[in-house]
């Protein structure tokens, strides 16, 4: 969204070192999140994408430590905020930092905003809370949030309750809550999915144009690349709980080298193109808990060897900020290259399209 590609040499402002976040279950460990590392400066925007169940959400909601333990575990690693272990604080410590330094925004807004409380009240509490705030500057600053997620009339819908306002008016609600504090960290979860598409862009800009005002980083949770395209700086591909590739969005577009990858790219409605049939990406993705010795999707990999069912492959640099966790990734490479993805590689026409 920004210029940040610039920034890399900074300390990151967020930083999930080897994660692994899992939850003990009767039918045994459930491995969500096993051995997740990314990065993300102060103003850039890091897309997480993958299908439902790759350990997305779970990883979003353990920065936060929203999870309910048990079931859920920190088996490993480490989620540093500009520096401060996350997983050390106590939970009076990590209030402070939750809604108020690193903000989330969730697909649904019912289920995060109360609805028996007014908009203005939501926001104005949370205000009053975390920057102490009088009940007056409070309300202003209420007021204020919903003029800037441009919603008409502020002072007048600040008094109305979430029941009262439209769909695509109550998740601008909720990113005023959750922008409320000025926020360093802003995790967006799937933030437009529910929405059509023509407010989704209207989300999608305003989310760009708040980010220029505030210097927050994004993190945008999604499994729809037009949206990555049209909003990311870099990108993580997620599959099965693991990072299987990592890339400048354009380099991702340019050059996808995981078959995962690809695969995604290529079952895209708006970029397939030509209204012709989508491909599909065979097969489901693998529960934690069924995940065998080799890559987790081998089983539905065009390109597999018998070592890709017998060993994980290691997460390996192909680039400047590229970096691939698949054997065949030189051979998914030439096949790109030979035969070019059904769609505009250019991201801000793959975006505009979508
Ligand atoms: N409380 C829980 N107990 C057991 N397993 C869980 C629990 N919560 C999540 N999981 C499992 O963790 C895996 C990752 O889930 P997660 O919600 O992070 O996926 P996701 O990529 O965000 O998908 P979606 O886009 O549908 O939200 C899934 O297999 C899910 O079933």
């Amino acid at each position: 969204m920004t210029a940040s590609r610039d920034l890399r040499d900074d300390p990151p402002l967020l930083e999930i070192d080897e994660l692994r976040t899992h939850f003990d279950t009767l039918a045994g460990t459930v491995r969500s999140v096993d051995g997740v590392s990314y990065r993300l400066n102060a103003g850039e925007t890091l897309g997480i994408v993958g299908e439902s169940g790759c350990g997305k959400s779970v990883t979003a909601l353990s920065i936060l430590r929203l999870l309910p333990s048990p079931p859920a575990r920190f088996a490993g690693g480490a989620i540093r905020f500009r520096g401060i272990d996350l997983l050390s604080l106590s939970e009076r410590e990590m209030r402070d930092i939750r809604g108020n330094r690193i903000s989330m925004i969730f697909q649904e807004p019912m289920t995060s905003l109360n609805p028996v409380l007014t908009v203005g009240r939501q926001i104005a509490e949370t205000v009053m809370l975390h920057q102490g705030l009088g009940r007056r500057a409070a309300w202003a600053r209420a007021v204020e949030m919903l003029r800037l997620v441009q919603i008409a009339e502020p002072d007048r819908r600040a008094a109305e309750y979430p029941h009262q306002m439209s769909g695509g008016m109550r998740q601008r609600v909720m990113i005023a809550l959750a922008l409320a504090c000025h926020p360093d960290v802003l995790i967006a979860d799937e933030p437009t999915t529910a929405l059509d598409v023509t407010i989704q862009a209207q989300i999608l800009d305003l989310l760009r144009d708040l980010q220029a005002r505030l210097g927050m980083g994004i993190i945008m949770i999604t499994h729809d690349l037009g949206v990555v395209a049209e909003c990311c700086d870099r990108v993580v591909v997620m599959y099965a709980g693991r990072k299987v590739e990592e890339a400048p969005v354009e380099d991702l577009f340019d050059r996808p080298l995981h078959p995962y990858t690809r695969a995604l790219m290529a079952s895209m409605p708006s970029m397939a193109g030509g209204g012709s049939r989508l491909p599909e990406i065979p097969g489901m993705v693998p529960a934690p808990q069924d995940l065998g010795a080799g890559c987790a999707f081998a089983p539905r990999c065009a390109f597999t060897t018998e070592r890709c069912r017998r060993e994980p492959p290691p997460l390996t640099a192909v680039g400047a900020g590229h970096a691939v966790a698949c054997f065949e990734a030189e051979r998914v490479g030439c096949i790109t290259a030979a035969f070019p993805l059904p769609f505009q590689t250019s991201p801000s026409q793959a975006g505009a399209s979508a």
